[in-house]
């Protein structure tokens, strides 16, 4: 830990350069706000301190303490070489930003983008912070990001790079179960995080919970069950009770139910296509998909054949040129088409001041981080448009990882200890039954009482446990400090981490 808080001071130096680089503002009551539309050149950091002032203020949390919660702890910035299959060298860019400490380990993801850089990296470690708050996952803020387009890179390369960024990581004690645990994000999946584990393990031959050092890992390599479709299931959960919820269905006009909706989703990645799984078998209508170059729109009026659009993506790996649909290869009119529903699953800042007026969706569900600027967010909402934030909307993914580590640690799945025990005690009580009724039950009806839990069984459990809690906390704040959703969730993420200062003290 000493030796974690020593790394942390050094590093210190270099956010505190880099904050001055980009002109990092604490908060401050009297900051002006973008909320008018007049910076549209503002950054995406920039938009989610516009978000948190909104939230700061109407909270009762002292100044000192919202610029502590807002501060970004260390960034650490890394270049490396990496030999191409040319045998030319490249120096790979590459960051990792712990946004708060108030809880450790911390936690976030590790994006591969060509558009990564210290900002956008310190952005987005801010957004865990929160919506690890806001879910109740006890984990400061982290996120990583490596600068490259990973397309084109081939598989070796990419490993390369990945076990060299893990190494430059350890060597800064900025990875590690206690420490800093990484995860999926844009551009990287399970066989990333398999390279991360194994570079770690490697370095530390001994530490028997190495495992817990990274999540979204291959279930061969310490994964958890339904951590890849977690982030679009959480998404779900909270679409269901939106459309559940008659009073905010009545601000937009619509009816109950997801049967019969229709959503345009942008990105048909990890979230994006999980997402989209559930919603079509809820029976939603899936009416455009857009991915980076080029998207598809249904002509037929009853929405996109997703397990053959499924098979179809497997095969040629993109969307683009599925027959039963129209291929259309400006995407920005699509995110602008009318639907009820728009989910941006892909980058940030997509729904920016300048398209903000033409977005026709009634609802914008927010899959990706930050897709909506702080100027659009002004302007959809003039125009009526709902608005379930980031925070909230894609905090299903970190509660999985959340029970990944946990199970880590436990070194035992959940349901290896009582899943057969369950089925014991609820077969003897099943057939205590059919002796007093003196009837026998089907065996299909058998076979569904008597049955334990499974992993899987717990993971889906928890995850809508933490979403559904989740949902009705930002809703009921919403509905008592009269704001919108969003600022509804930074409350509560700022005083839940206010509090924590409360009662721990400030070291030293
Ligand atoms: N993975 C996770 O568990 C979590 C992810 N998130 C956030 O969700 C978002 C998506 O992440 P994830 O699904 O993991 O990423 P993936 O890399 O799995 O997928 C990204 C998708 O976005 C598409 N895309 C990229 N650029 C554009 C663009 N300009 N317009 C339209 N589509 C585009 C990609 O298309 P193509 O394939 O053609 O490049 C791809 O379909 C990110 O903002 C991420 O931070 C949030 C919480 C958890
Ligand atoms: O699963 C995790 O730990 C983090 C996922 C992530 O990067 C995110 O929620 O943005």
């Amino acid at each position: 830990m000493r030796r974690h808080l020593q790394l942390i001071s050094r590093v210190s130096t270099i956010a505190q350069e880099l904050r001055a680089l980009i002109k990092f503002r604490p908060w401050s009551r009297n900051q002006s706000t973008i909320a008018n539309g007049k910076h549209e050149q503002s950054s995406f950091l920039e938009s989610v301190d516009v978000y948190f002032d909104k939230a700061a203020a109407v909270s009762t949390t002292a100044p000192d303490i919202l610029a502590l919660i807002k501060a970004c702890n260390c960034v650490v910035k890394l270049q490396f070489p990496l030999k191409r299959s040319t045998g030319e060298v490249e120096v790979i860019q590459a960051y990792r930003a712990q946004h708060s400490h108030h809880r450790l380990p911390t936690k976030g993801g590790i994006r591969m983008a060509p558009t990564v850089d210290a900002e956008e990296t310190m952005a987005l470690a801010a957004l865990m912070t929160f919506k690890c708050a806001v879910v109740d996952v006890p984990f400061g803020g982290a996120k990583g990001g490596i600068r490259i387009d990973p397309r084109k890179y081939s598989m070796q390369e990419k490993e390369a790079i990945i076990r060299r960024y893990t190494s430059e990581l350890a060597k800064r004690n900025f990875i590690g179960p206690a420490v800093d645990v990484l995860a999926p994000d844009y551009g990287t999946g399970s066989q990333e995080m398999a390279w991360i584990r194994d570079t770690y393990q490697q370095l530390h031959i001994s530490e028997l919970n190495a495992s817990a050092c990274v999540t979204g890992k291959p279930l061969e390599e310490g994964g958890i069950r339904g951590r890849k479709e977690a982030t679009g299931l959480g998404l779900f959960f909270c679409l269901q009770e939106f459309f559940n919820d008659e009073e905010l269905l009545r601000g937009v006009k619509l009816s109950q139910g997801i049967k019969g909706k229709t959503f345009v989703v942008q990105g048909f990645g990890n979230v994006g296509g999980n997402a989209i799984n559930y919603i079509h078998g809820a029976g939603g209508k899936i009416i455009a998909i857009i991915e980076h170059n080029g998207g598809i729109v249904d002509e037929s009026g009853e929405g996109l054949d997703i397990p053959k659009l499924k098979d179809y993506f497997n095969m040629n790996r993109t969307v683009t040129g599925f027959p039963a649909a129209k291929t259309i290869r400006e995407t920005e009119g699509i995110l602008e088409m009318a639907c009820d529903v728009l989910i941006p699953a892909a980058l940030e800042s997509q729904i920016h001041m300048e398209n903000a007026p033409r977005i026709k969706a009634k609802i914008v569900a927010e899959a990706a981080n930050g897709p909506v600027t702080a100027a659009a967010e002004a302007i959809l909402e003039r125009n009526g448009i709902v608005i379930l934030p980031d925070l909230l909307m894609n905090a299903g993914g970190v509660s999985v990882s959340y029970f990944e580590w946990l199970q880590n640690l436990n070194h035992v799945s959940y349901g290896r200890m009582s899943r057969r025990l369950e089925e014991h005690n609820k077969m003897d009580l099943i057939n205590a039954l059919e002796r007093q009724l003196e009837k026998s039950l089907s065996s299909d009806l058998r076979m569904k009482a008597f049955r334990g839990n499974t992993e899987l069984d717990f993971v889906w459990s928890g995850l809508e446990e933490t979403m559904l809690a989740a949902w009705n906390n930002v809703k009921n704040t919403a509905e008592k400090r009269g704001c919108n959703l969003r600022t509804a969730a930074y409350l509560i993420a700022i005083e839940r981490i206010a509090a924590f200062y409360q009662v721990h003290g400030i070291f030293p």
